[in-house]
């Protein structure tokens, strides 16, 4: 018998332009990194005993394929759609086919800003949105995670 436990798996994605962070615009996303979020979201997932998997993509379509994976393969997921939560029903509908909880995290307050980011095909599907909370968005979404998956018998 495998008596081994493996490391229970979290994934967090990041959407279109999340890349450039830091670069650009210090006005609406301040001077934090998409290698300082990693950091906080790693760390914070240890402080729970998780692992986490850390993703960016420009792509909508790697998105859908990477939240497929967490039909099988991560106990939960965090996801910071970019502008595609503006836009998207295809991440909606993958989002929803999910039983795993999923956490959607923006920097930024969007409901403070432009009209066009007053749509959220997202958040009509994720289990809970953080919004405006900067980069501990990012860890608050990580520990929320982790109270939804906490096994009670540990
Ligand atoms: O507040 C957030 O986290 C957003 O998801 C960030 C997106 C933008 C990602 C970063 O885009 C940059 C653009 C220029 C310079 C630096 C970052 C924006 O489109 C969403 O409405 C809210």
């Amino acid at each position: 018998t495998d008596t081994t436990t493996r490391p229970r798996r979290i994934l967090v994605l990041n959407g279109p332009n999340l890349d450039i962070l830091g670069r650009r615009d210090p006005a609406q996303y301040g001077t934090v990194t998409l290698a300082e979020l990693e950091a906080i979201v790693h760390t914070e997932a240890a402080v729970h005993g998780l692992e986490a998997d850390f993703r960016q993509t420009n792509r909508e379509g790697e998105l859908v394929e990477w939240l497929h994976e967490a039909l099988d393969d991560f106990v939960g997921v965090v996801i910071n759609p970019a502008a595609y939560a503006h836009t998207s029903v295809a991440l909606h509908d993958a989002v929803e086919a999910l039983s795993v909880p999923v956490v959607e995290v923006h920097l930024s307050n969007t409901w403070k800003r432009e009209p066009f980011r007053h749509v959220d095909h997202v958040a009509t599907a994720a289990t809970a949105v953080i919004a405006g909370a900067g980069a501990d968005g990012y860890r608050l979404a990580v520990a929320h995670v982790a109270t939804l998956v906490a096994d009670p018998t540990d």
